[in-house]
């Protein structure tokens, strides 16, 4: 609000003053201007209004030129726009990102964009929300200079140079907005933007909005912009996407049980690091250190695992390099067959095959090869991080680094603490994953840590419901509409139904060929075993048959209650158990790792907007049904929120008051 009244006040004055023959508009700091404050959306907007001084810089009689240093994103690219000329330094990043947080840009961009670069390419920047270098903006034609030195200096020099030159052309409201063909580009862009924003509303409304820049006068067009704003502004989807933005930042700010926290623990500096095992994610770990600039060493014992492993990163990072028009990283990798030339690392990760005992072993030899104060983490998915520590050792110099495959892609990094980690090793894992592009939640030890601790309960559900007369397309279907990438199925034949099969073997739960229905006291469904030990993929009728099992008809809302529910009730437990800090760290693993729809917040988020009493309903009601699935048994967490009056998501903690307890 306080930003809005300095730029109405210095605004008025600048132009109705008949000494000041030019203006220049420019930020603190050497960053021009972030957009609005995200904090204010969810409360009365209070300040003055923009548009009409924003209307009234661009009808100005002397020039107004915007100085672009840092960020242009949002309302601050809008308030740009209406400038009369752009100068930007080299290294600003600009972008109309509201779409990301659920809304549209508002201010003008969704009719003033369009005109000055062309529908096409003002769709791609408005529907995802893209930030682009300030090349890129010089190119697509909405800056009118790029400098490397003070741009301030140089938008003063440049404002004063056109001092008494015609403005008519600089205005954009006055441009037309061609665009030959509008119906069959509109129908094609509709098509693609509803298919990627998988049930998100707001990237569908940013195209209604630029459609109306095409049909529509302008002043007709601000206005139609404007109603369909409000359509977005109060939505659940736009408070669960701006949960989520404050989100990734707060689980920057980690925390251990402890008390160690990221502002008391100092990351120790890591520049070369080696990677253990060249399978599918050591590749993936071994391209995403060498893009950052980090040394390699990558080692394999496997000859022939070797040279794929070799061939393949070499691959993905001169693609890479390809794409990024930049020089290939692939100097940055030194391979060896001996796990003595990692000697030398200061941060060894370990991704071998998920096998305790090879592992302990590896450990145990990393132990004795390394430096003393070497860090040892582990791409583990699930094995006990603490187990590990104990083979080493300095056991406080051990962690958890879980990537998700494919590894240089995938956004997300688990960083396990066990009881004995030291907070240096754990701020050097979160600074490392930082450097690497990776939203790195810092979590407690435990079996399948937190994604897939709360995936079992969702994959068991997913075969009960076929069990019980669900075809997997159903299943999956539910999940798909609701927002995932992909159901459960899909995922699980994508990733390869040998993968679970090998957990649950080592778990104990596989008996081949048999076809009992409870294992270790509980409901167990063998289905996806039989699949993978006889090679069959259309096995439920039968299965169902032989089981004695009568089909029934199941819905989608059971299909999404059962998985989702369950899944969150086990995100309860989480909490409860200390293994994860809040809500906001268990959403973002989600969000990040496991295709939870964005616009739905995460898992947690998402209970609290069901409504908390309406999830613990429903998982009493199916655990009445099924008392063979504890899995169903609604935590002691949920019943306490509720039973406090189901406060906001941000207030859980008051309730849980003692984060970490079990740690
Ligand atoms: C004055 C003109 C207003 C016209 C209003 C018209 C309607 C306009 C609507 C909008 O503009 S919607 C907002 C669009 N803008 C964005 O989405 C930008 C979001 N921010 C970012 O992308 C990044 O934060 C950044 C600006 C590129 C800076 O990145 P950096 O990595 O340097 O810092 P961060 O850790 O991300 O942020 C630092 C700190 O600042 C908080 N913050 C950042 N942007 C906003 C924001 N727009 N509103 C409120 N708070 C913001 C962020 O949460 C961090 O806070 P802490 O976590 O440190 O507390």
């Amino acid at each position: 609000a306080a930003v809005r009244q300095g730029i109405v006040d210095t605004v008025q004055k600048a132009v109705s003053d008949p000494q000041v023959k030019s203006v220049v508009i420019c930020g603190q700091n050497g960053i021009f201007c972030g957009g609005a404050d995200i904090k204010e959306f969810g409360k009365d907007i209070s300040g003055p209004p923009l548009v009409p001084v924003f209307h009234a810089i661009e009808s100005a009689d002397k020039p107004v030129v915007a100085a672009i240093e840092g960020s242009a994103l949002g309302g601050g690219l809008e308030l740009a726009l209406f400038c009369h000329y752009r100068i930007t330094h080299s290294k600003a990043r600009l972008g109309l990102p509201e779409v990301t947080l659920g809304l549209l840009p508002a201010a003008g961009g969704t009719q003033r964009l369009p005109r000055l670069i062309g529908v096409p390419a003002a769709l791609d920047l408005i529907t995802t929300g893209r930030h682009v270098t300030a090349a890129e903006a010089l190119k697509l034609g909405f800056v009118d200079q790029v400098i490397d030195q003070n741009t301030v200096e140089a938008a003063v020099k440049f404002a004063l140079s056109v001092v008494g030159q015609s403005l008519e052309s600089r205005r954009i409201s006055t441009l037309p907005c061609p665009c030959p063909d509008a119906d069959a580009l509109f129908e094609g862009v509709m098509q693609k933007v509803r298919q990627r924003a998988r049930g998100a509303i707001a990237p569908v409304t940013c195209v209604q909005a630029i459609q109306a820049a095409v049909t529509l006068p302008y002043a007709q067009g601000m206005q139609r912009e404007q109603e369909l704003m409000a359509t977005l502004f109060t939505s659940a989807q736009a408070r669960a996407l701006q949960y989520c933005f404050f989100s990734q930042r707060v689980v920057s700010r980690w925390s251990m049980p402890s008390g160690a926290r990221w502002d008391t623990s100092k990351p120790k500096p890591v520049t070369k690091v080696a990677v253990i095992g060249l399978g599918t994610m050591g590749r993936g770990i071994t391209v995403a250190l060498a893009q950052a600039g980090l040394s390699v060493v990558a080692v394999e014992t496997e000859q022939q695992q070797m040279i794929a492993g070799q061939r393949a990163v070499s691959d993905m990072l001169e693609r890479a390099a390809q794409r990024r028009g930049v020089s290939s990283a692939v100097y940055r990798v030194r391979y060896s067959m001996k796990l003595e030339a990692v000697a030398d690392v200061q941060l060894v990760i370990e991704a071998v095959f998920e096998d305790m005992v090879l592992k302990e072993q590896l450990f145990k030899q990393l132990s004795s090869i390394c430096k003393a104060d070497t860090l040892l983490c582990s791409n583990t998915s699930a094995l006990d991080i603490d187990h590990l520590a104990s083979q080493t050792r300095s056991p406080q110099l051990v962690v958890g680094m879980h990537f998700f495959a494919p590894a240089h892609v995938m956004k997300l990094l688990e960083v396990v603490h066990g009881p004995r980690s030291a907070p240096q090793a754990v701020a050097t894992a979160m600074e490392l994953g930082k450097r690497i592009g990776k939203v790195s939640v810092a979590v407690g030890n435990c079996r399948g840590f937190v994604g897939n601790r709360m995936l079992m309960p969702y994959s068991q559900e997913a075969l009960f419901l076929v069990e019980e007369g669900a075809s997997p397309e159903v299943v999956d279907r539910a999940l798909e509409e609701f927002g995932f990438p992909m159901g459960f199925f899909r995922m699980s034949d994508l990733s390869g139904l040998d993968v679970g099969w090998r957990v649950r073997k080592a778990d104990g739960l596989v008996k081949p060929g048999q076809m009992s229905r409870v294992r270790q006291g509980r409901r167990y469904c063998p289905l996806g075993d039989l699949l993978c030990e006889q090679g069959r993929f259309e096995l439920p009728r039968g299965y169902r048959a032989r089981q004695g099992l009568v089909s029934r008809r199941i819905d989608s809302k059971e299909v999404l209650e059962r998985c989702l529910y369950s899944l969150i009730n086990e995100g309860f437990r989480i909490l409860e158990d200390g293994i994860a800090a809040g809500p906001e760290d268990i959403d973002m693993i989600y969000v990040f790792g496991y295709g939870w729809p964005r616009h739905r917040g995460g898992p947690m988020f998402y209970a609290s907007q069901v409504g908390l009493d309406r999830v613990l309903q429903a998982l009493e009601h199916y655990q009445q049904l099924h008392p063979d699935v504890p899995h169903l048994q609604p935590s002691r967490l949920l019943r306490k929120l509720v039973s406090s009056g189901s406060p906001p998501i941000h207030r859980w903690k008051e309730v849980i008051k003692k984060p970490h307890s079990a740690l």
